[in-house]
């Protein structure tokens, strides 16, 4: 059995060898599709630092946040209930929360779908912003490498057999906060409405004890807490890796529950998303004469923005196709 953390859900320790946490991997992936990733080499001061300045740009009047606000072909800030993760249930109010995208600029300079450069929020106002939320990017790129090498790994695919898929990645880290608002399940009211995540995986981190994530994993047919792990990090797979594995790894739904509480919820996740022209289909160590591929092959940014434009529909997102 798998070692929980105290919780139900698996961890995955980096400080161990490469076989064994690809090993390691390959068992949770497919009943859980979630994991605690622990002895990441993140430092704990970076992630406070983080959440500080997430904190300040939270905290900003709604004008100033206004001013960074997304747009077509800029990413930005989305205001309270402007996104609806699940148009099914959550029939009358969006999101119970903000966010702020964020990420660095892309080294291919012509204007591509998707890559579109963040509005920051002026330094005069928040000094730290920029560069603390940037240096937090580029951590978490480099540890999306180790983890998608560890993930071609466990496998059985050469490490380096996802590389030519992430020359221009589209990744993007987001703040987000919560408001103290308690969910109501069936009035359709949520943190965040159910939802897999679209890319290859995602790493969450999650500020103190506020809990309220909950996930369902395939083999429960329940949801269950997720609750904050001390210096882990919360990591869960998303669609192009189930695709990509024939639905041996799983992209699993979860959602925000915000219980009654005096506390706000702030979280930051970074989604590890491959090129917008990278063509997802099944890897050869699991398809072949025996397994067939269940899908079609997908062009990475078309299911983005396909994802993208249900979960914004203020956006227009016509001029990126
Ligand atoms: O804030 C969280 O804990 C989860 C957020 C999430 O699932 C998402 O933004 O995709
Ligand atoms: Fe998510």
């Amino acid at each position: 059995s798998e070692n929980t953390g105290g919780s139900d859900i698996p961890v995955v320790d980096l400080s161990k060898s490469k076989y064994e946490v690809a090993q390691n991997i390959r068992n949770v992936a497919k009943d859980f599709g979630f994991f605690y990733l622990i002895n990441h080499n993140i430092s704990q001061v970076l992630l406070s630092k983080v959440f500080n300045q997430s904190m300040s740009f939270f905290n900003l009047s709604e004008l100033q946040k206004l001013s960074v606000k997304q747009r077509d072909g800029y990413f930005g800030y989305t205001p309270f209930e402007e996104e609806v993760l699940d148009k099914e249930r959550q029939y009358n109010r969006g999101d119970t929360k903000e966010g702020y995208y964020v990420r660095g600029p892309f080294a291919n300079k012509e204007r591509r779908p998707l890559q579109w450069e963040t509005l920051w929020i002026d330094e005069k106002i928040i000094p730290e912003f920029k560069a603390t939320t940037l240096e937090y990017y580029y951590r978490l790129k480099q540890l999306s490498l180790r983890l998608t090498s560890l993930i071609a790994l466990s496998l059985n695919l050469e490490e380096n057999f996802f590389d030519n898929k992430f020359q221009n990645p589209l990744d993007v880290l987001r703040l987000l906060h919560y408001t103290s608002e308690p969910s109501n399940i069936s009035s359709g009211i949520f943190g965040a409405g159910q939802h897999t995540d679209y890319g290859m995986f995602t790493i969450l981190a999650v500020l103190d004890h506020v809990s309220g994530l909950q996930i369902y994993p395939p083999r429960l047919n329940r949801w269950i807490d997720v609750p904050r792990l001390e210096n882990a990090f919360i990591v869960n797979l998303g669609d192009q890796l189930q695709r990509w594995t024939n639905d041996y790894y799983h992209s699993t739904l979860h959602r925000v529950v915000i219980a009654n509480t005096s506390v706000q919820r702030y979280s930051v996740a970074f989604f590890w998303e491959p090129d917008f022209e990278c063509l997802v289909s099944c890897v050869p160590t699991i398809c072949n004469e025996q397994e067939l591929p269940k899908y079609e092959p997908v062009m990475h940014g078309e299911h983005l923005l396909f994802k993208f434009s249900q979960g914004h529909t203020q956006l227009d997102l016509k001029t990126e196709l």
